[in-house]
């Protein structure tokens, strides 16, 4: 289990600031839910976690060491699933597994594989179908089982429920909720872009919310304990219907807001 802290960090593409001093102090297997307005940077700040980009001051700390390159201790889950289209979602995933485990043999790869696809409840006649023959919903299932299957202590998330329907969106919340709790000594931690409020409601121990560019995280919620709501909860309890509705206004800017942190 790793914490992450993220120290006065700033970032732009060329002379565009989009990320100003971002300060964060994340606990080892939190929940993260990062939010805010399309453009202000969510995407961004999951590239420069997973260290695909450089800051141009402040910096990532996983542990206490600098974040300086991208490594296996960080997982990436992206919305367009990210498979190789040339290979089936069985070959996707045990690619993944040979990254990270050189030393297992080609079946004991294939029998990881399929136990991974069997956890995020992925038939095993899936293993050998190419990515455009699934639906969406099974490419994302492939695409977590194979995130899942190098088991990095930290997993970065960028909308990757965005391109599904509702009923498959909901199915896959609740599976990422399953797959993140059952791990209760090794929790990983989680950081998962989305526009969402209620999705981050539901999955997070806490909110992180971003201003526009250039970006400074506006507002934070973290759940007490860790303590997470269900759906009937966030659209029923008058305290859960409180923070959402404030949540939107602070995301579409129609509060006034220093910062309450
Ligand atoms: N490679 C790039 N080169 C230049 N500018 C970029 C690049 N990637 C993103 N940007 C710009 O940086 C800003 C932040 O983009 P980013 O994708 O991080 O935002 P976001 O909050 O994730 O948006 P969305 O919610 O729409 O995905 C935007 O203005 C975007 O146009």
């Amino acid at each position: 289990m790793l914490n992450v802290s993220v120290k006065h960090l700033s970032f732009s593409y060329d002379k565009d600031l989009i990320l100003d001093d971002i300060n964060m102090k994340v606990k080892a297997g939190a929940f993260i839910c990062l939010l805010g307005q399309s453009g202000c940077g969510k995407s961004t700040f999951l590239r420069l976690l997973a260290g695909l980009e450089k800051p141009n001051s402040g910096e990532i700390f996983v542990n206490n060491e600098s974040v300086k390159k991208a490594d296996l201790q960080r997982g990436v889950v992206f919305q367009d699933y990210g498979l190789f289209p040339w290979m089936t979602a069985g070959e996707n995933i045990m690619i993944a597994l040979k990254q990270k485990f050189k030393n297992l043999s080609f079946s004991q790869r294939k029998a990881e594989a399929l136990r991974r696809m069997k956890d995020v409840k992925l038939a095993e006649s899936v293993f050998d179908k190419l990515p455009k023959e699934l639906s969406g919903g099974m490419k994302q299932r492939c695409a977590i089982a194979r995130a899942f299957s190098i088991d990095p202590p930290i997993l970065l998330m960028d909308e990757p429920f965005g391109a599904l329907d509702a009923v498959t969106r909901i199915k896959l919340q609740d599976l990422v909720l399953e797959l993140w709790k059952k791990e209760t000594a090794n929790r990983k931690t989680i950081f998962f872009v989305t526009h969402d409020v209620d999705e981050a409601l539901l999955l997070a121990t806490d909110i992180f919310v971003f201003g526009q560019t250039p970006s400074k995280i506006i507002y934070t919620h973290s759940f007490e304990n860790d303590k997470k709501l269900d759906r009937k909860t966030i659209h029923d309890d008058s305290e859960a219907m409180a923070l959402r509705n404030h949540l939107i206004k602070i995301i579409h800017n129609e509060v006034q807001i220093k910062s309450n942190i």
